[in-house]
């Protein structure tokens, strides 16, 4: 099986042909049309969405062929809003973007695309005893979405993308001797999301995803965005464009905690 990818030859239209669930009922990503989502109180209710991360004392990241990844080993937990008391752990996060501004989001809002979206992966410790056990169950893994546009650089993120250069080629591992603190990769408003029913947006496509996409956007300095556009791919070619488009929403509904 040619590996998967995001060229013309085993890009996202051809993924349905070695992973069926491709087109299944709860895929991801998907556009949010804001009109058309439902603002649920009992979303937002007692329990408010929580993050409880740990700073990571040195940082793991890994050129995974088509994201750059920073693994995180210290306890970070998610939980409320659509998660009830479930705890989430926080296992990983990556991105997607363009090879230009004008695209490289994954979910879309209103059509709009931004130029990256930044995901923070976690699975239901409350259930499941590792990532492994969980990522194939529905209420499995919950990922928050955070669009990226183009302005001022964003320092937490300076330790990836100040290391994209070492981290060339497919397969490149680095430890860096620096403290990173997840939360501060948020955006200031936390309490403002669209949330849905969904799935990994990568094979294997599993639909285990409960996803809370952020309303507000985070800036990262266009040095940020040209560090990421520079990484290589599984193939060899520069990673870009390596986002999913929006799949079909079908039986589903979007929540949203504002009005
Ligand atoms: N874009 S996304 O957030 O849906 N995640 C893709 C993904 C595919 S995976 O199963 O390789 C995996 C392992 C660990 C964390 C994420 C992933
Ligand atoms: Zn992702």
């Amino acid at each position: 099986m040619a590996h998967w990818g995001y060229m013309t030859t085993n890009g996202p239209s051809t993924w349905g042909k070695d992973f069926p669930i491709a087109n299944g009922e709860r895929q991801s990503p998907i556009d949010i049309v804001t009109t058309a989502a439902e603002y649920d109180s009992d979303v937002l209710g007692s329990n408010a969405l929580s993050t409880n991360y740990t700073p990571e004392s040195e940082v793991k990241l890994v050129n995974n062929g088509h994201s750059i990844m920073c693994q995180i080993t210290k306890k970070g937990v998610l939980t409320g809003g659509p998660l009830g008391k479930d705890e989430y752990r926080l296992e990983q996060f990556h991105l997607h973007w363009g090879a230009e501004d004008n695209r490289g989001s994954e979910h879309t809002v209103d059509g709009k695309m931004y130029a990256s979206e930044l995901h923070l992966v976690h699975w239901n410790a409350s259930k499941y005893s590792s990532f492994a056990d969980a990522v194939q169950k529905p209420d499995g893994l919950a990922v928050l979405g955070i669009f990226i546009t183009p302005g001022v650089a964003c320092n937490q993120f300076k330790v990836i993308s100040d290391n994209c250069g070492k981290l060339k080629t497919s397969g490149a591992e680095m430890t860096v001797d620096t403290t990173l603190d997840p939360t501060l990769l948020l955006p200031s408003n936390t309490s403002d999301y669209w949330t849905y029913l969904g799935s990994l947006t990568t094979p294997p496509l599993f639909e285990s995803v409960t996803w809370i996409v952020f309303k507000e956007p985070v800036e990262y300095s266009k040095e940020q965005l040209l560090a990421l556009r520079n990484l290589v791919d599984s193939d060899g070619n520069h990673m870009q464009d390596n986002y999913r488009p929006p799949a079909a929403l079908k039986q589903r509904k979007v929540k949203k905690t504002f009005t």
